[in-house]
């Protein structure tokens, strides 16, 4: 179970930075519950702020301070609230200095998930952790997907055997993400930067500017637990390959409110529409992550477990186990998802009803809080947050250079060695 450092607070007075549309589904669950006041908020679009008003309203609950001035006020909200933890939801460029500057506070960190822009970022959330003594939750939801801890709980009682190949990736066609008309958040439109609303005002220019694995968590998240990286297990090695950038630009010209004379045709997009990344651990799996978002494709995280015994892959919702399933054959994953159904969600699946991405966000904020009421470990820490992070400056590295090997950073300077592979096993 997780080490606690002993508090236990009734009630976990929290901060959200970012109350865009993940803040707001990370508030809606905040609020519904008594264990949680949320007293203040931050962020710099007036839209969004009156959105998250709203919510307050809906749920009954008083109206929080508001930190609207610019783009640095989480510092003031910072200096002034008398908080226990925050929840940092804003574009990637924010996550880290937010992050150290709510550590450096001696608050409980939840940040949201992204990829780093450089390995010095990923060290000096680690360093700033074993400074302050400060815990960091890092919010990668689908760890608590209902048939990725199925999987999980499959693995740890060695019905694949020994695991030696892992997939996992970002495959979500998110072109109606990256362009909008300003009003409407998906896809009314071809803009993107100031004239866009909600993503496409940020996210879209990374695309504009970087070329490799620029979403990393989702697919590394699960895979992590199930090879216990950072806990007996650590990434050696990762090259990535990137293929050329069509995608983007094809959903310009061929969009009704844009075409080949609209502006936004002549942006010349650097990230490849498919990114391939490899890894090595030294425990001797081999893993590869998909980027797949610039392209039609249904959503598809390519979750594959792979050992001695038989894999699972998500993608057929299909599983093969030697000696319990037909030699050669597929077998249906539901009667196995179902038979072991993790213990948490089987206590409470119920609660989760209704809540974000098939009930895991519920999940994922509860353990959120309890592990803050505690002040106990997160159970995704701060080094799985910098290893999962770095993949990718990693995979960016890697691209520019033609795939080449990058050595991959310990960023527990050898913990990996003795810490206790935990996830979810402390009752959240
Ligand atoms: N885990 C998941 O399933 C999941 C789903 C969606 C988004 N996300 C992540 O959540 C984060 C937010 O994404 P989103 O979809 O809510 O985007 P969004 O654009 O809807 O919200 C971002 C918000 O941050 C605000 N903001 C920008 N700079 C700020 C600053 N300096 N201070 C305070 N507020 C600032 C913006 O005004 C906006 O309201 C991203 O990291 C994204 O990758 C995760």
């Amino acid at each position: 179970a997780p080490a606690t450092t002993g508090r236990s607070l009734e009630k976990l007075r929290v901060a959200v930075l970012g109350t865009g549309f993940r803040g707001q589904s990370h508030l809606d669950l905040l609020l519904r519950r008594d264990d949680c006041v949320v007293t203040a908020i931050a962020d710099i679009d007036q839209r969004m702020i009156g959105m998250t008003k709203e919510l307050f309203a809906k749920a009954g609950a008083p109206a929080p301070v508001v930190y609207d001035q610019g783009p640095e006020d989480y510092l003031r909200l910072l200096e002034t609230e008398d908080l226990d933890a925050v929840m940092i939801a804003t574009p990637w460029r924010w996550h880290t200095p937010m992050a150290v500057a709510a550590m450096r506070k001696g608050r409980y960190v939840g940040v949201e998930v992204c990829g780093a822009f450089s390995l010095d970022e990923c060290w000096e959330l680690v360093r700033t952790h074993e400074a302050t003594g400060s815990q960091l939750f890092f919010l990668e939801n689908v760890c608590y997907r209902r048939d990725v801890m199925a999987v999980l709980n499959m693995v740890r009682q060695g019905l694949f055997g020994e695991l030696l190949h892992l997939e996992g990736g970002y495959q979500h066609d998110l072109r109606n993400v990256k362009f909008n008309d300003g009003v409407e958040a998906y896809g009314g439109g071809v803009e993107f930067g100031p004239k866009a609303f909600h993503e496409a005002r940020w996210r879209t220019a990374h695309s504009v500017l970087r070329n490799g694995d620029l979403y990393p968590t989702h697919g590394v998240g699960p895979v992590a637990n199930y090879i216990n990286i950072n806990r007996g297990n650590r990434f050696v090695g990762l090259t990535s390959m990137a293929s050329k950038a069509r995608g983007l630009h094809e959903y310009i010209v061929n969009h009704p409110k844009g075409g080949p004379s609209h502006p936004n045709a002549k942006v010349e997009f650097k990230l490849g529409d498919k990114v391939t990344t490899l890894l090595s651990t030294v425990n001797g799996e081999t893993v590869v992550l998909h980027h797949d978002t610039n392209l039609p494709r249904p959503y598809s995280l390519g979750f594959r477990v792979q050992g001695t015994k038989g894999l699972w892959m998500d993608v057929n919702q299909s599983l093969h186990l030697e000696g319990t399933t037909e030699a050669h054959r597929w077998a249906a994953a539901a009667p196995f998802l179902e038979k072991y159904d993790h213990p948490l969600w089987q206590r409470m699946a119920d609660r989760a009803e209704g809540a974000g991405h098939g009930g895991m966000d519920f999940f994922l904020v509860n353990a959120f809080v309890e592990a803050a009421k505690a002040n106990a470990v997160a159970p995704i820490d701060v080094y799985d947050a910098a290893t999962w992070l770095a993949i990718t400056p990693l995979s960016e590295q890697s691209v520019a250079q033609g795939g080449t090997l990058q050595a991959f950073p310990d960023f527990t300077n050898g913990k990996w060695m003795d810490r206790a592979a935990d996830f979810a096993t402390g009752g959240y």
